[in-house]
């Protein structure tokens, strides 16, 4: 008995002990293989990005390997100062939230120091009372009162409008007003100012007190008002958000897009340029925030009710304003985009510009750059392409173009105030996402033939083409914040992937730069790490 009792205790210690030892077998396996994980680069972005699933991130070990690839491919070729400043640890807080735009947002890369603007550098700037006193006679100062410090009352409560009490504290501005004092001689906006939002928001749900159509430009679109003072420019749906631009139209017979201003606006965002005003999607009501408020005579006479019982307008503009290229509301309801207004012209008044790659706009001829490959040599010893920043400026534009696929790009604007030495505006980006199957390479030209890009948009392009972030995923989260989201994604994933796509086309380009040139990359970051 004592026996055997001595022998099954034996067998259980036996039997423990096998089961620790494969316990600590397994678990040493375990951590063999997340060791390796950690440190084993993977041997090239390509082969990486096939086997990792964008969802897998959420794993601690994962994100290590993906940060540290992050930070070794985006950096190949940049200095050791950079690098530090592009390390794994910068990224990881972003992250931990599991989103990949709080992780490309909270990247070192999206969060350059700016050197802290002078007076010069803003476009706006609230006046004193000093200043008020020193320049101006006492009627003036009562005829520009908005502008000073003294209280400005609202005179039109009963139109609608709120009571404005603002002074030159920015508490009492609305939040368009403070867009506009925070623009400056480098970008529209900073993406980290909460007041972005707040923007968004109130173009997204303020009442709409008038809407009227707008004039410039060649097809139909509508200027809002709002009752904190604010405008917003209104352009509607047309076409089926998936409907591809019809292969036999010419790009300037497109119809413009209203989603296509909502992404551009998200893009820009994305690429960190930041020279596209807030733009938001909004289901409105046609007949009650349209045609029983507007005091637009052009506008009003063109509603009528289809026979599918939709009530519908066309207005009066050059292109598409008929009955028979009708707006309309299902059966009152309409998807619009509304971008909010940059200062009016009286108070900062713009610039526009011929772009030196401006397509023939014409059925038959071809442009100048379409025919001379050596055209850049000449652009680049023409002001004001030959110094400052201008010509990778308009190539910054040009890779928002590609990557969209615009073709209209025509024109662009910059503010006055800050003569040559300012960014560009990205205005009217309505005919881009016409198309998803077909790229456009010859929007690429200008950084074809310049064979030149801007270091931080270099870097920030590579960053996007990492699994750890990929443009198409973090384009369909950013996008996911518009209201109309909830309606329709803002883009399909035909045109998501095509971003992808398209980017490494961008990268291929300057890749084949840099094998037969050595000057190609313009170093706007080295001294701001
Ligand atoms: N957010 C804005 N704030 C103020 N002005 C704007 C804004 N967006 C556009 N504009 C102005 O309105 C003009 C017309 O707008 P837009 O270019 O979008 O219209 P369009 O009909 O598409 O023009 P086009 O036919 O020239 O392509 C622009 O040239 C620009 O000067
Ligand atoms: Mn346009």
């Amino acid at each position: 008995m004592r026996q055997n009792l001595g022998r099954s205790t034996r067998s259980i210690y036996l039997g423990l002990a096998c089961v620790s030892l494969t316990l600590h077998l397994l678990l040493a396996l375990f951590c063999l293989s997340v060791l390796q994980t950690v440190c084993v680069l993977p041997p090239s972005s390509s082969s990486s990005s096939s086997s990792r699933s964008s969802s897998s991130a959420a794993s601690p070990s994962h994100n290590s390997t993906v940060l540290q690839h992050t930070s070794r491919n985006t950096l190949y070729e940049s200095t050791e100062r950079q690098k530090k400043l592009i390390s794994v640890d910068e990224v990881i807080p972003g992250v931990k939230g599991h989103s990949k735009l709080e992780a490309l947002f909270a990247h070192p890369l999206y969060n350059l120091p700016h050197p802290e603007p002078q007076e010069d550098d803003w476009l706006l700037r609230v006046k004193t009372k000093e200043d008020a006193k020193d320049t101006r006679s006492e009627e003036e100062e009562w005829e520009d009162g908005a502008a000073t410090d003294s209280n400005w009352q609202s005179a039109s409560e009963e139109q609608g409008y709120d009571k404005a009490g603002w002074t030159s504290a920015a508490e009492t501005h609305p939040p368009w007003l403070r867009f506009h004092l925070g623009i400056t001689r480098w970008r529209l906006y900073d993406r980290k100012d909460p007041n972005l939002r707040q923007v968004t928001q109130h173009l997204a749900n303020q009442r709409v007190l008038g809407a009227v159509q707008k004039t410039g430009g060649t097809q139909l679109k509508l200027l809002v008002s709002f009752p904190d003072y604010g405008q917003a420019l209104l352009k509607p749906m047309r076409q089926s958000r998936g409907a591809e631009t019809d292969l036999n139209l010419f790009y300037f017979s497109d119809f413009e897009r209203h989603n296509a201003e909502i992404a551009a606006f998200h893009l820009d965002r994305l690429l960190g340029f930041n020279r596209i005003p807030p733009v938001v999607g909004r289901l409105l009501n046609v007949t009650t925030e349209i045609q029983d408020i507007t005091s637009d005579h052009r506008l009003s006479r063109t509603f009528f009710t289809s026979p599918a019982g939709n009530l519908c307008f066309y207005g009066d503009c050059e292109y598409y304003c008929s009955p028979e290229h009708p707006v309309c509301g299902r059966p009152h309801a309409l998807e619009v985009s509304l971008a909010a207004m940059l200062p009016d012209l009286s108070l900062a008044p713009r610039r526009s510009w011929r772009s030196p790659w401006r397509r023939s706009y014409s059925h038959s001829k071809q442009a100048q750059w379409e025919k001379d490959s050596t055209y850049c040599d000449s652009v680049k010893q023409t002001p004001p392409y030959n110094q400052g920043t201008r010509l990778v400026d308009l190539i910054d534009m040009a890779v928002l173009d590609f990557l969209m696929n615009n073709m209209d790009r025509h024109h662009y604007e910059t503010f006055e105030k800050f003569g040559n030495e300012t960014f560009l505006l990205h205005l009217d980006n309505g005919r881009a996402f016409g198309r998803h199957s077909r790229d456009e390479p010859s929007i690429l030209a200008p950084l074809q033939q310049c064979c030149r890009i801007r270091r931080s948009t270099l870097l920030r392009l590579r960053l996007l083409s990492l699994p750890a972030f990929r443009l198409s995923s973090v384009m369909r989260e950013s996008l996911r914040e518009d209201p109309l989201a909830d309606v329709a994604p803002l883009l399909s994933e035909h045109h998501l992937s095509a971003l992808d796509r398209r980017l490494s086309t961008v990268l291929r380009v300057v890749h084949s730069c840099q094998h037969h040139h050595s000057d190609v990359v313009y170093d706007d970051v080295e001294g701001r790490v």
